[in-house]
């Protein structure tokens, strides 16, 4: 089923169907009727493929894992056979609902690039298509595929892999969890392959965070496993050591490279890198939106500018995300040929189909969102949805819930982790990697998960307070309901902060009421509070104020009414009167003068 304005292609529909050709494009000419862009999508000049209504064609489109190859095992597990099998969603229901699709508000008019476009059905009837199809059209080779424990490509892979692999710029938006690691990963394999193993850095990936930096560096490491040492995959990112890396990279083969922007760019800028880097065929940015954003995007211009120049020196670049905000399209053509390919697998029909996540928004005034959130968790226990990942909005309140729950009843029959920028890197590995093999646990996080991570077997995605906007809410959603599998969302939202659900407009989120053990539950948040370190609570109030700071006009609040509302906040957290602020944090918050503050030049010693 395609929407009025993505009709689609029989080529589009031959490749969906795993044709073994490669696929001849449609570009549509600048008079045709162009196919709406998603969410800052594609123009009629953009390369579309269209999964209609994805959501469902992409879980039914996960395949069975491929027979495994001689002595193959499946690494770490991630992605191993079964994984990704076709799932009976339940039907759910639309009616009633506040809001939208994850996938993006309803597409704004964008300007348009001059790329081409396509539109490829990928539903539910559309045979699958096979890996091994890409090995009988010559595209890759059987030792690439060797590492590939999936039989069948899933659409986002279908649909971009031939592109890629003819050697075109690609800029692809599919669906959170739908496989498209592996479909920038396949291609650059098979590149490196076609490349002899030419010495130094062949493929760089980009990620912006440093734990999607070391999952996508294993899972070309696992793709590789079969090539006894050939190929060299290093993973370099912020918070560990330089000297490492260096030695690392001087020392061993580093043909893959995945990095975090700003470590790459120190390793750039000391000129260790740069040389090795000479020879790059390929650079991928992942959540590309994101690494293009306002604070990323400057170090990737930098980035480039440290790169061979490609206009004398060609390489291919590929640029993945599930979200594709306005105005993309124009800065990734920073990075992109002008004739790159926009490829999607998000209709237009998806924003109000979008079936197998579950979302709900419950209200709950701030006193009682702790104890709101921690009820829901105990709830989604005892139902059996016992593998939690709840988003806060900074990493201080990821800290104070983790400790907080930590103290609680509930935290007997459910452990908790907590993850987020104020912990080392190292513990931030390890608790990503006992979080992913846990089969029952909390996981307390900040957004340095929200993006990329595949933690298996999500049950359910708790957001408490505000997202940073509508694209992370999406993103964090996302971690649930992977590969073909069920899930739930919820988002508990103070009322003040209801504006949000205009920008999630077009999905369906349904509303709930708080669960009825609130009041219980709050009398055992005020008892574990107790126990909680008033640094503890003194860093969550000033991170909170930051945070909301910046949606004063959306709250319809003032500054006086922000730190009004903190000092009420922290007085809900036990604090004995109004925690300390050092001038300075108040003054880089814009917040000098506003009435309510306890202002201190220097924190006490019990608050640093
Ligand atoms: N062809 C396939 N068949 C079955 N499962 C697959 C296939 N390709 C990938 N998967 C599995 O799907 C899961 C999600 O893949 P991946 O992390 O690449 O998703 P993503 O689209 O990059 O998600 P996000 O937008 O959140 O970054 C992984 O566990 C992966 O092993």
């Amino acid at each position: 089923m395609f929407t009025n304005t993505q009709q689609p292609t029989s080529q589009g529909q031959q490749q969906a169907a795993g044709s073994t050709r490669p696929p001849r494009r449609r570009t549509r000419g600048r008079g045709g009727k162009a196919p709406q862009p998603q969410a800052g999508g594609p123009s009629d000049s953009t390369t579309n493929v269209n999964a209609n209504d994805a959501t469902a064609s992409e879980a039914s489109s996960f395949g069975a894992a491929r027979p495994a190859p001689r002595g193959q095992g499946t690494g770490r597990g991630r992605g191993a056979p079964g994984r990704g099998g076709v799932q009976n969603r339940g039907n759910h229901q639309n009616g009633g609902g506040v809001g939208a699709s994850p996938h993006g508000p309803p597409p704004p008019q964008q300007p348009k690039p001059a790329t081409t476009s396509l539109l490829v059905d990928a539903g539910n009837d559309a045979p699958r298509v096979r890996f091994d199809s890409l090995l009988e059209s010559g595209l890759v080779s059987a030792q690439t595929l060797q590492g590939v424990v999936h039989e069948f490509m899933s659409p986002v892979q279908a649909a971009t892999m031939h592109d890629i692999l003819l050697g075109n710029d690609c800029l692809a938006q599919a669906k959170t969890g739908t496989g498209k690691t592996l479909a920038f990963l396949v291609p650059s394999i098979e590149l490196l392959r076609k490349n002899g193993f030419a010495r130094g850095v062949n493929i760089l990936i980009i990620s912006p965070t440093r734990e999607l930096a070391y999952q996508i560096g294993q899972q070309a490491q696992e793709l590789v496993r079969f090539d006894q040492g050939q190929i060299g995959v290093q993973m370099i990112v912020g918070g560990t050591n330089m000297n490492q890396d260096k030695r690392k990279l001087r020392g061993e083969p580093c043909h893959i490279l995945v990095a975090t922007p700003g470590r790459l760019l120190d390793h750039l800028q000391n000129g260790d890198l740069k040389p090795m880097c000479a020879g790059l065929k390929a650079l991928i940015l992942d959540e590309a939106d994101r690494l293009l954003e306002q604070g990323f995007r400057q170090d990737i211009e930098r980035i480039l500018t440290y790169l061979p120049n490609k206009n004398v020196q060609p390489r291919q670049t590929l640029l993945f995300s599930a979200t594709m905000p306005p105005g993309v399209q124009q800065i990734a053509t920073l990075a992109l040929n002008k004739n790159f390919k926009f490829i999607s697998t998000i209709s237009e029909s998806d924003a109000g189909t979008h079936t197998h996540v579950d979302q709900h928004v419950i209200e709950a005034p701030l006193p009682r969102s702790i104890a709101t959130t921690f009820s829901l968790i105990a709830k989604l226990n005892a139902e059996g949805k016992s593998k939690i990942i709840v988003f806060l909005p900074t990493a201080r309140a990821t800290q104070l819930y983790f400790e907080t729950y930590s103290q609680m009843e509930v935290a007997r029959r459910l452990p908790c982790y907590e993850l987020h920028s104020r912990k080392s890197q190292s513990v931030r590995t390890k608790t990503s990697e006992r979080f992913r093999d846990a089969a029952q646990a909390v996981l307390f996080s900040s957004d340095v998960s929200a993006r990329g991570m595949d933690f298996p077997d999500v049950a359910a995605v708790v957001q408490t307070g505000l997202p940073q906007n509508g694209e992370q809410y999406v993103h964090r959603l996302g971690r649930t309901a992977r590969a073909g599998k069920q899930g739930e969302g919820y988002l508990i939202l103070m009322p003040n902060e209801k504006f949000f659900l205009r920008k999630l407009k077009g999905m369906n989120l349904q509303q709930l009421p708080a669960p009825q053990d609130v009041e219980a539950t709050q009398q055992q948040v005020d008892r574990a509070l107790r126990q909680v370190s008033p640094q503890t609570k003194q860093q969550t109030y000033a991170a909170w104020m930051g945070y909301y700071k910046g949606f004063l006009r959306d709250l319809g609040w003032t500054p006086r009414d922000l730190v009004a509302t903190a000092n009420q906040m922290a007085a809900d957290f036990g604090c004995a009167g109004v925690p300390p602020m050092a001038a300075k944090t108040v003054g880089k918050m814009g917040l000098r003068g506003t009435p309510g503050l306890n202002v201190v030049q220097v924190l006490p010693s019990n608050y640093d």
